[in-house]
């Protein structure tokens, strides 16, 4: 058994951005892809010191007044219970606990119960892309750059309470509770400490279908789901789950019968999401700012729905060609992916070559050679697929009254599309104000001032309509939540201080 001076159990999970799908996909008939971010929550776990029985001690360091205690009761049923002298309240976090704890004790109650009895003292970090870091760039007077960004310590401390803090989007709730049900679920032995190699196991199922329940819980509602599924299983093509499946456990009573992990079973079909496989293609690099107006996702929810109810034949026109482009991006994009497979070198030179143009001249050399003439070909259709997905989220926005691409955005994602080398954008998931992405041809050399990134960040930088803000991440090469070495997460064991 663990004791004070083993390693402590750490996993981490991705936050996301869904590049296609946006409304859609709350729908089980259409898709999203969802991209899963490098910047990461992590969920350190360990026995508390000195040990105090069934006591939980939870702490986000980056946050003022992020300090809660739980105490444990297992009479008949597990129960956490926040202490009274607990100065704010983290419905995350509680009910992360007492759903994942509930479980453990009913697949194992014995051993569950013996790895508490000393207590758990538990430290919550995310990456500081989750929460917006222009205030600190300009308080230290840096320029709005990647650079800068990385010279801010990880994971730094913000200064505020965590209802005060500006969140930039990535999902910060979806992969707090992935990393820390997943965690939990390893530390208690749940699930194995191999569960997380695999891609989609069942024990990997196991752990989004609780972190996906929770997450609900604690919304106080079903959303598509997409999100907490990135968190577990990296980028990948999305289709929602039936609600139903939890609707059993969304009352108001926060101790379960213990019929928990039936339900949230891999082996339980009820449970009938269909993650694809997706990544980007080689050689392409998202990039992701944080822009400084925000917009309540709720309402806007709120309004495509009426809208799609009120017109339904309309809508369905709409969604139809929307569905068509979001699948056709996806293949498009895979099977770019398919050509770096085929040829690597001849791949690598046709990126390089367009990454120094706009996406009209990228096709227009007749004497590029067949295979690179192709390469090109997909990358241009890449690129008209996204331009014609923005333009029909906006009409559907218009028709609306949901700015789901305002007239700001617009012109900031005409400008960044119109640079050499980028292949498309757009707002991400509901739209609104406060962000966009951009992919981009990264090739593997360039002279300085020749990356299409730095075109973009020098475009962000001296953007003065909007506060325009890069986040640091990029796509997450490692698929969704995994188990972490605490030695090899820079900057981790110092935050945890
Ligand atoms: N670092 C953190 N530590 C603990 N809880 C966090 C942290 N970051 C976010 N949360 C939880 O997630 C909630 C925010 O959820 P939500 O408003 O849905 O944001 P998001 O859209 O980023 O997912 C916070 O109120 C808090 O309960
Ligand atoms: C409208 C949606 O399809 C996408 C919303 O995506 P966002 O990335 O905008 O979401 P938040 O993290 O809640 O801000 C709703 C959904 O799928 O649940």
């Amino acid at each position: 058994m663990m004791d004070s001076t083993s390693k402590p159990t750490v996993v981490s999970a991705p936050g996301k951005v869904l590049i296609a799908g946006g409304y859609l996909v709350l729908d089980p008939a259409y898709s999203g892809i969802v991209i899963s971010t490098s910047s990461r929550f992590y969920t350190v776990i360990k026995p508390l010191t000195p040990p105090t029985a069934n006591t939980i001690r939870v702490r986000s360091p980056q946050f003022r007044d992020s300090t809660w205690t739980y105490s444990l009761s297992f009479d008949p049923l597990v129960k956490v219970h926040p202490d009274v002298n607990n100065t704010s309240k983290n419905k995350f976090v509680h009910l992360a606990l007492q759903h994942t704890i509930a479980l453990a004790c009913e697949a194992h109650q014995d051993t569950t119960k013996q790895l508490l009895t000393g207590g758990l003292d538990i430290a919550i970090v995310g990456d500081n892309d989750f929460y917006s870091q222009r205030a600190q760039l300009d308080a230290l007077n840096l320029p709005i750059t990647l650079e800068s960004l990385a010279s801010i310590p990880p994971f730094s401390v913000q200064g505020v309470t965590l209802s005060e803090v500006r969140k930039t989007g990535l999902g910060s709730s979806a992969a707090l509770i992935t990393s820390l049900v997943s965690g939990l679920l390893v530390h208690l032995g749940t699930i194995s400490t191999t569960a997380l190699q695999e891609d989609g196991g069942s024990e990997r199922k196991l752990a989004h279908n609780l972190a996906q329940f929770i997450h609900c819980l604690a919304q106080g509602k079903v959303g598509s789901g997409f999100d907490v599924a990135a968190a577990v299983f990296g980028s990948h093509l999305y289709t929602r789950f039936d609600p139903r499946v939890i609707a059993p456990l969304m009352g108001d009573n926060s101790v379960q019968p213990n019929s928990l992990l039936q339900i949230v079973s891999a082996e339980n079909t009820s449970w009938d999401y269909h993650i694809r496989p997706f990544q980007l293609p080689p050689l392409t690099r998202i990039m992701l700012a944080d822009v400084n107006a925000g917009s309540d996702t709720p309402s806007f929810i709120g309004k495509v729905q009426e809208w799609r109810k009120a017109y339904p034949e309309r809508a369905y026109a709409i969604w139809t060609a929307i569905d068509k482009q979001n699948q056709s991006l996806a293949s498009t994009l895979l099977r770019i992916s398919d050509y770096h497979s085929q040829n690597p070198l001849k791949y690598a030179s046709i990126v390089k070559f367009i990454s120094t143009l706009q996406p009209i001249q990228w096709t227009a050399d007749p004497s590029l050679p067949d295979f690179e003439t192709q390469v090109a070909a997909e990358f241009h259709a890449a690129h008209r697929t996204m331009m014609e997905i923005r333009r029909c989220m906006k009409e559907m926005g218009e028709l609306s009254g949901a700015a789901i691409e305002p007239p700001e955005q617009t012109k900031l994602l005409d400008k960044c599309c119109a640079q050499a080398g980028v292949i498309g954008g757009g707002v991400p998931g509901a739209g609104g104000y406060d962000a966009v992405w951009v992919l981009m041809c990264e090739p593997e050399q360039c002279r300085p001032d020749q990356w299409p990134r730095e075109r973009v960040e020098h475009l962000w930088s001296h953007y003065t309509e909007l506060k325009v803000t890069p986040l640091s991440a990029v796509e997450s090469m490692a698929k969704g939540a995994r188990l972490e070495n605490i030695d090899e997460i820079v900057g981790l064991k110092n935050a945890m201080q």
